[in-house]
């Protein structure tokens, strides 16, 4: 499906707080197809994650992606997961650095303290709700997609 632009660092739309997705937009056609250009975009940018603010929509989706790549060769292949307001319910005390990276900001890593585990809420593109622990490399990603939803750039972090 259709690839999108991806929003880059500067853009007003990066600095916004996106809005939780609605109930009557569970099960609705757009959402999945909102969630189907996220994926392909984020595909296509080789990201291990995305946010719909990043492709210009100011709602609270992610998508979480963890897969094996050079900086975390021992990361989990995940298959990737959709989370519709996402919430981060538990942050653990031990935190870890590690090196993030973003489509919004190309040419540009840095080195970030991230909680190494998490407990998160979200709802799935079926209006399912789930709670699941994250820990290590997916815990991180999600950490950075959900400050995109609070138009938080990792660089703000560094
Ligand atoms: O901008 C995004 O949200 C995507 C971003 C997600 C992310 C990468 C690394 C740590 C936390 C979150 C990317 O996928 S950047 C490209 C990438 O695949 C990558 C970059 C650095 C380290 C590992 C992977
Ligand atoms: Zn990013």
């Amino acid at each position: 499906s259709a690839v999108l632009p991806v929003a880059q660092r500067g853009e007003i739309i990066l600095t916004l707080k996106a809005v939780p997705v609605a109930a009557s937009e569970f099960n609705s056609p757009w959402l999945e197809q909102l969630a189907q250009a996220m994926q392909a975009t984020m595909l296509a940018r080789n990201g291990v994650g995305i946010a719909a603010p990043q492709v210009y929509v100011s709602k609270r989706v992610i998508i979480v992606a963890s897969r094996p790549n050079p900086r975390y060769p021992d990361a989990p292949d995940m298959a990737a997961v959709v989370m519709v307001n996402p919430e981060i319910l538990q942050f653990s005390k031990e935190t870890c650095l590690g090196e993030e990276g973003c489509l919004s900001v190309p040419d540009e890593r840095g080195t970030v303290a991230r909680a190494q585990r998490i407990i998160v809420r979200y709802f799935t593109l079926h209006g399912e709700s789930v709670e699941a622990t994250y820990e290590g490399f997916p815990a991180r990603i999600v950490q950075h997609e959900v400050d995109h939803l609070d138009g938080v750039l990792f660089v703000e972090r560094l």
